[in-house]
């Protein structure tokens, strides 16, 4: 058939529609051992995805892969368009690792400074930093903290200083592995209700990471892990129906023990 649309040729991949993350027959190698094996999946723009499955899974892997830090990665992965890694996409994805990565000595204020001068250096940048730490402190509520040093906040405080960190530069891509860690039940409905209005706002696409099934429910998509392998791709209602179970953790272990049933693996994993 012939095509007479005139511009450049696009591609799946560099089309704007394209999703934020596809994958297909992705390998990762950690040692001696393969902690992902062969996943096929795709995490669709301005949507909040969850990455959850048991300890020891496979999530971080899959998320450093995504955001261009893991070694020994094959087949194909591609963020926003781009191979992950490539040096375009820095600026493009905001990535929270499970340890809050912040300065004690610091206040809020000057650790945002210090990560801001990072991204957009020069004098002739700094109202505009200026103003991108103001409003990504107040993004995550810590306005009224901003001249504590980091050292004296509570861990969720820490943690959402880490958030602000990656939403300077309004990333359209966040990746957060394990944000609720260790948080009380307040502070992490709160911190859902920031994804939201962060997905809703500004577009933007979240990769949450959890091993909190419960956390599962808030999410608009799924991709439900279990030894290095993607045992579900779908909405929360979809694995609930499709299953016929009550919540997402039911479904999650309904669907373990028919892949037990299938594969017969050694083990069963317990999910928390
Ligand atoms: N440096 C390493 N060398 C070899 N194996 C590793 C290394 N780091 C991690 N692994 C293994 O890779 C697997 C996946 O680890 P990963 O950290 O991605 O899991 P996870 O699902 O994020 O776990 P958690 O929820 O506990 O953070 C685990 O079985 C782990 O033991």
């Amino acid at each position: 058939m012939m095509n007479y649309s005139s511009g450049p040729p696009t591609t799946p991949q560099n089309h704007p529609a394209a999703p934020a993350v596809h994958a297909a027959a992705l390998t990762v190698v950690r040692g001696i051992r393969q902690v992902l094996r062969g996943l096929d999946f795709e995490v669709p723009r301005g949507q909040i995805t969850g990455l959850l499955g048991p300890s020891g899974c496979g999530k971080s892997t899959l998320m450093r892969s995504i955001v261009g830090t893991q070694a020994k990665v094959t087949g194909t992965l591609d963020v926003l368009g781009l191979p992950a890694g490539h040096a375009a996409l820095r600026s493009r994805i905001g990535y929270v690792t499970q340890a809050p990565s912040v300065y004690d000595d610091l206040t809020v204020r000057q650790n945002l400074d210090y990560f801001a001068a990072i991204l957009d250096s020069g004098r002739a940048a700094a109202e505009r930093r200026h103003e991108n730490v103001t409003h990504a402190i107040a993004d995550v509520d810590l306005t009224s903290h901003a001249e504590a040093l980091a050292g004296n906040l509570s861990g969720g405080q820490r943690s959402r200083v880490s958030l602000a960190v990656a939403l300077l530069g309004t990333p359209e891509l966040l990746v957060l592995d394990e944000p609720t860690v260790g948080l009380d039940p307040v502070l992490r409905r709160d911190l859902w209700q920031l994804f939201h209005t962060i997905a809703a706002d500004r577009g933007a696409t979240l990769l949450v990471s959890s091993h909190v099934m419960d956390e599962a429910e808030r999410c608009h998509r799924l991709l439900l892990m279990r030894e290095g392998e993607i045992l579900a791709d779908d909405t929360p209602d979809a694995l609930r129906n499709q299953t016929g179970a009550d919540t997402v953790e039911a479904a999650f272990l309904h669907l373990v023990d028919e892949a037990i049933a299938a594969g017969n693996p050694s083990r069963k994993e317990s999910v928390r």
